[in-house]
């Protein structure tokens, strides 16, 4: 058991209901290579999901790694491009992508929550046609965009009691084409085609913040839309909402932005009273049953 989160949970009997009412529950969590920090940083993430999966909820994490991408392209002395917040992606860069995200990145976080009692396996969107892409935009090269998500994958392994780790790394419909895929939009593609009750994707601050400055704890699609139009979302914020208002649209109850920063920060938005972070959900689909 976690010691540092039931001490903020203060008791054990506050979680309780909440965790119950998690029960058989998908949550879909995107892990940036912002949020991994270091062995540390990576074990308490890692114990929080391997506690998720204890008390039963089905966890899926789909992880990032821009900045461990960036660190070999520079080793190889190959450039880094971004256009609106995507990597520019040629043959050469797409090779070092799949090597780092499936190979370095992916193992570490399913080492990590092996290594905290769990088990993990760690697959791409090319694993049994996982995620299907199609080119995003000519200038960006090789980044996908999904078309086909094929996740009775996900749900074996559910049954099996095994928790998912998804690089963000996918297949063509052409034989031999790999995609490099933006990791918020393959979570939200994920989370979406699984109908999960839960993407939660954590960044580097607090949550989406108001014109104010205060962090905003419950958002509807509409409000997304205002706050965006009002320039007050803006850079890395975008993606991370339209991914947001596509999940949604797609069938997951909610979406909450977190800071991957806060030790327990998983477990505090689901099994607390007050949750964390920004909330984004419609009024379509209710909240699950208390
Ligand atoms: N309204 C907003 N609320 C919060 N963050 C915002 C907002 N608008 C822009 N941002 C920026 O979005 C950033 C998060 O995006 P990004 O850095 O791409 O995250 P990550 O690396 O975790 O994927 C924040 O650090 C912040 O600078
Ligand atoms: C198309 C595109 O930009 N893909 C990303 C994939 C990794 C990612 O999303 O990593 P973070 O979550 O750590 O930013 C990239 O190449 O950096």
């Amino acid at each position: 058991m976690n010691r540092d989160w039931i001490a903020t949970a203060r008791t054990l009997s506050e979680a309780l209901p909440f965790m119950q009412r998690y029960t058989g529950a998908i949550v879909v969590v995107k892990f940036g290579g912002n949020a991994m920090g270091d062995d540390a940083e990576m074990a308490a993430f890692a114990r929080d999901i391997v506690l998720m999966r204890q008390v039963g909820v089905n966890p899926v994490v789909v992880h990032g790694g821009g900045p461990m991408i960036n660190d070999m392209l520079k080793r190889l002395n190959i450039e880094s491009k971004f256009v609106r917040g995507k990597r520019v992606t040629d043959q050469a860069t797409v090779e070092v992508v799949e090597m780092v995200l499936t190979g370095l990145v992916n193992k570490r976080i399913v080492q990590a929550i092996m290594d905290e009692g769990g088990r993990a396996v760690g697959l791409s969107g090319k694993d049994d046609d996982l995620m299907v892409c199609e080119p995003d935009d000519p200038e960006l090269g090789f980044v996908g965009r999904p078309i086909e998500m094929n996740v009775q994958v996900l749900r074996d392994l559910f049954t099996a009691g095994i928790i998912p780790v998804v690089a963000p790394v996918a297949t063509g419909t052409e034989v031999t084409e790999t995609y490099n895929v933006n990791g918020d939009t393959a979570a939200g593609a994920i989370a979406g085609a699984l109908k999960a009750d839960r993407l939660l994707l954590l960044t580097d601050v607090q949550g989406v913040k108001g014109p104010d400055g205060e962090v905003v704890t419950e958002l509807s699609p509409d409000d997304v839309r205002k706050l965006t139009a009002e320039g007050v979302i803006a850079g890395g914020m975008i993606p991370k909402t339209e991914t947001a208002l596509k999940a949604i649209e797609e069938g997951v109850r909610a979406v909450v932005i977190i800071d991957g920063r806060v030790s327990n920060a998983c477990l505090l938005e689901l099994f607390t009273e007050h949750g964390s972070g920004s909330m984004i959900r419609s009024d379509n689909r209710p909240p699950l049953p208390k």
